[in-house]
């Protein structure tokens, strides 16, 4: 039964909000960069995801007493002012994480084939070995891929990972033929990433080498990385995103709209995990009837040719993600086009899922059908 004396302003591009929430109190869903001062006023909580900046302008004189986020990175969050005001605060870390490493891995296997080079004959430089980085590593392992791993803030916290891995410092993890970021965006404290990736280091890149950003905009220096020559850069997360650099995205071989953690299953991990911190809070028993919403299984996958298990790799990946689609759905020579279909891109982004929901029928390749069920596809 809906408990109607409480309200929750929830972005509504939070799936199945409505479903979900609604016996907890009456929902109101917004865009979340139209979820203001007023719109917040008199609800009793707030769900957002990335768009909405939870501060104090947003908050001051509201009766909010909880703000849940539904996806990872803190960097729109003031959780100082939400701890000083005494407002419960709860963000889904890890829900997305199994997406962007399903992303960067099928973008590896996408260069492969445009740029004609073996992934085992290359090294990857993953710098962030948290849920996203340590995920890639995981699977770029089982892929035959040599990974060099940057963890400064984790070393310090498990310095027995450099014994045990391959735990390098910044500047040999900035050799490896291909290079990919997943740190949070953060100014302040022991090790900041604004700007980790700096003009100066910058200078250390080389012609064959790869950048991919699918962490936040500025950990990049982006005004040097348009002028830095690199065999390809990957670009999924931008500063002042949807207004973003021309130049830069120009630069793109795959130029994407922040989409990298957008599976279904990610969506639904944030807004279940906000779901049952909330019924806690309230006291409130979970309920899963909108479950049933959920769509059914992909259909099955077949492979069309298994003579080589890098291009069977990549066209499953792109089967289940196409990210071309995704690069080319935002294309335009016009910035303000671009601008606009980047946000209208990525708030009716199509449903895709994760490795883990999807089928395979059998290969004749015994090695490559024990890589997939160990990649987490079924095989049938
Ligand atoms: N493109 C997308 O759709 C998505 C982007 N993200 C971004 O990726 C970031 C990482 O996500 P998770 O892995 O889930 O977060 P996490 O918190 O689990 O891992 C982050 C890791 O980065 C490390 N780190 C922090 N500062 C560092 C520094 N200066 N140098 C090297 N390592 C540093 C931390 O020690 C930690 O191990 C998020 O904060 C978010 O901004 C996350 C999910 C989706
Ligand atoms: O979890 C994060 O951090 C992300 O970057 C999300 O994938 C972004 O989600 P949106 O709310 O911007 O769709």
């Amino acid at each position: 039964m809906t408990n109607h004396s409480k309200t929750i302003v929830i972005d509504d591009a939070v799936p199945y909000a409505e479903a979900i929430f609604s016996h907890l109190g009456k929902v109101i869903t917004l865009p979340g960069k139209s979820i203001n001062a007023q719109t917040v006023k008199n609800a009793d909580a707030l769900i957002v995801r990335s768009r909405t900046q939870v501060n104090a302008d947003l908050l001051d004189g509201s009766t909010i007493s909880f703000v849940g986020s539904t996806v990872v990175g803190l960097d729109h969050i003031d959780q100082e002012y939400l701890t000083n005001n005494n407002i419960h605060f709860y963000s889904a870390q890890g829900c997305n994480s199994n997406s962007v490493a399903e992303y960067i891995i099928t973008v590896l296997f996408e260069l492969a084939e445009k740029f004609d080079f073996n992934l085992t004959d290359k090294t990857l430089g993953i710098i962030g070995v948290g849920n996203v980085g340590q995920k890639i590593y995981n699977k770029a392992k089982l892929l035959g891929i040599t990974c060099l791993l940057n963890d400064p803030p984790r070393l310090e916290k498990e310095p027995g990972l450099v014994a045990s891995d391959n735990y390098v410092d910044l500047n040999q993890c900035l050799t490896a033929d291909i290079i990919t970021v997943h740190t949070p965006l953060t100014r302040n404290g022991k090790h900041p990433s604004y700007n980790l990736i700096s003009a100066d280091k910058l200078k250390q890149i080389k012609p064959h080498q790869i950048l991919i950003n699918a962490a936040r905009g500025g950990v990049i220096n982006e005004e040097a990385w348009v002028n830095t020559n690199t065999k390809a850069n990957i670009i999924d997360c931008w500063k002042n995103e949807p207004e973003i650099n021309e130049s830069l995205y120009q630069s793109a071989y795959l130029a994407t709209p922040h989409i990298a953690g957008h599976s279904l299953e990610a969506k639904v991990a944030g807004s279940t995990m906000v779901y049952e911190e909330l019924c806690k809070t309230w006291n409130i028993s979970t309920q899963n009837d909108w479950m049933k919403e959920l769509p059914e299984q992909p259909n099955i996958i077949t492979v069309s040719q298994t003579n080589s298990i890098q291009k069977a790799l990549n066209e499953i990946f792109n089967k289940t993600h196409d990210i071309n689609r995704d690069d080319a759905a935002i294309r335009s020579d016009d910035i303000q086009k671009l601008h606009n279909k980047y946000e209208k891109y990525r708030r009716n982004f199509p449903i895709y899922r994760e490795w883990d929901q999807q089928r395979i029928k059998k290969t004749n390749s015994q090695k490559l059908n024990n890589l997939l069920k160990k990649l987490g596809f079924t095989l049938v």
